[in-house]
């Protein structure tokens, strides 16, 4: 099976993105499989900073083609916090601290008021390609209290009105179907197959 390799360290991502690009035909290598030691510090002020500071620093270490995510919550009362700084919000990569942190900031808010969007920049680099990126949005409204158990990160505070239910209640291949993540990889599906051969 052909490979795509993904710069992240997140299992929640990898398992969103193996959601993704399975029925491409592609098996999904991550950080864990490639470069379990590397640490890419993100120092970027926009998504697609990072997603690209991500893949063309993996890229050139293996001296392959590479795609990297960087993704986040933006809460409009909360004037697009988190953010970039969505994994670091509350604790490292705490994401019952972080979750914990938008419920209080959003106490007393009420649910018109409570709009939000995740957003995800993808960027594709790797020896003789330009670095490409492409970027999704998914809209949904911030929840009083954690609903569902499946993914990652926010996703249990996500509420995604087409659906009545949180990205949390969603399987990995529903929620592919309407997520920022699905919405940037359907961008680039396109030019996938001549540029990962
Ligand atoms: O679909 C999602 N469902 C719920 N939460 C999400 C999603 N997508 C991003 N998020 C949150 C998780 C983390 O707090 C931040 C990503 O931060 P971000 O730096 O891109 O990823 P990361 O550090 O976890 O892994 P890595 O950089 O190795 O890919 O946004
Ligand atoms: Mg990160």
């Amino acid at each position: 099976m052909k490979q795509v390799v993904i710069a992240t360290k997140n299992k929640g991502k990898a398992k969103d993105f193996e959601a993704l690009f399975t029925p491409l035909g592609f098996e999904v290598v991550t950080m864990f499989d490639v470069a379990p030691n590397l640490e890419i510090e993100e120092t970027g002020t926009t998504f697609e900073e990072n997603a690209i500071l991500k893949a063309e620093t993996l890229a050139s270490t293996l001296g392959k083609i590479v795609i990297a995510d960087d993704s986040g919550l933006a809460v409009d009362a909360l004037g697009g916090e988190p953010g970039v700084y969505s994994a670091r919000y509350a604790g490292d990569h705490d994401d019952g601290a972080n979750i914990v942190k938008v419920i209080e900031k959003l106490r007393g808010v009420p649910d018109s008021e409570r709009t939000a969007r995740f957003c995800c920049a993808l960027a594709i680099a790797g020896p003789n390609i330009e670095t490409k990126t492409v970027f999704g949005t998914c809209e949904g409204v911030i929840l009083h209290e954690k609903q569902g158990t499946n993914g990652f990160g926010y996703d249990p505070i996500f509420f995604v009105p087409s659906l009545g239910c949180s990205m949390a209640e969603l399987t990995p291949d529903e929620k592919g179907k309407i997520s920022h993540r699905g919405n940037a990889i359907r961008k680039l599906a396109m030019e996938l197959p001549n540029i990962l051969k």
